[in-house]
């Protein structure tokens, strides 16, 4: 019998269990196209659902399992998030915070994280914030697994957060209306009292919303005045902006008024153009 001469080993890892090695990440141009496909499918089933399609509706629905479904599209949006790909958008809204006067409260702030993929992005480590996870398809035992729309309004009309975090999630939703019905059901949930003193500058209660910067700088519907336009209908001020080569950043203010019940916020044409997109929100009544 021939006995193997064991090899030295010269490096730490040659001698690390295989669970230590790290798994090969999916490339950028790979998860942007899984979570294009994605969101190009889940509008084609929304139209199918819409006109009662059910051959279409099935066929798409198959599409999307194949791809792996939410579980697959959440990990290639969490490549996206990792901090060697500077992608946690959490940390604008820290840069714009006041974080001296905020640090001096005595109770954290209320947040919560709708659409969240990760407990440690930059408000949640923060202790700022109190901060309540919630997505369609938990990833971590510290997200519920919830969905937003459906989530019980909170009794006697009262909300209890400061703050709610929607970033990427309005571009997620596959039609007009349910953004526009998502946005407006944030209202329900923010603190009621416009006035608040938690910081000189009055910031709380808020939305932050992360869209992608196409939504607004290339489609046919929607604009960053249209934007101003519908969250105005819906008692919201932007009180900050910024945009990345990819990303729409921006705080709106909750401000005191009342949200007409008929309200309606339709989809007008405002940029004509072969090579825009059609990403738009609408509004069809205020009822939540
Ligand atoms: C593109 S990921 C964005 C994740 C993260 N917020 C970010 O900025 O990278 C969109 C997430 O929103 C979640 N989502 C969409 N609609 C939702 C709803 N109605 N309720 C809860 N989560 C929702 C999806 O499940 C998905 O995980």
């Amino acid at each position: 019998m021939v006995v193997k001469k064991k090899k030295t080993l010269t490096r730490l890892t040659q001698g690390r269990p295989p669970l230590a090695t790290p798994s090969r990440s999916m490339t950028r141009k790979a998860s942007r196209t899984l979570i294009n496909k994605h969101h190009q499918l889940e509008k084609t089933r929304t139209r199918a659902i819409r006109i009662g399609d059910k051959e279409t509706e099935a066929k798409v629905t198959a599409e999307l399992e194949s791809l792996g479904g939410l579980d697959h599209y959440q990990k290639a949006s969490l490549q996206g998030q990792s901090i060697d790909r500077g992608g946690d958008t959490s940390k604008v809204l820290m840069e714009w915070l006041p974080l001296e006067e905020l640090k001096k409260q005595t109770q954290p702030l209320q947040m919560l994280e709708v659409g969240a993929l990760s407990t440690r992005n930059a408000c949640s480590t923060s202790k700022i914030f109190n901060v309540e996870h919630i997505d369609l398809n938990s990833q971590e035992p510290g997200i519920q697994q919830q969905d937003f729309m459906e989530r019980p309004l909170p009794e006697n009309g009262k909300g209890p957060f400061d703050i709610i975090s929607l970033s990427l999630v309005l571009n997620f939703v596959p039609d007009a209306l349910g953004r526009g019905a998502m946005l407006l059901r944030t209202l329900s949930f923010l603190r009621a009292d416009t006035d608040t003193t938690i910081t000189t500058e009055p910031l709380f209660p808020c939305l932050f919303v992360v869209l992608p910067r196409s939504c607004v700088d290339n489609s046919r519907y929607f604009t960053d005045d249209k934007f101003d336009e519908l969250m105005a209908a819906l008692c919201y001020t932007r009180v900050r902006s910024k945009k990345t080569q990819k990303l729409a950043y921006s705080l709106w203010k909750r401000v005191a008024g009342v949200v007409k019940e008929d309200l309606t916020f339709p989809k007008q044409e405002v940029n004509p153009g072969k090579t825009r997109n059609n990403f738009v929100m609408t509004l069809k009544g205020s009822k939540t």
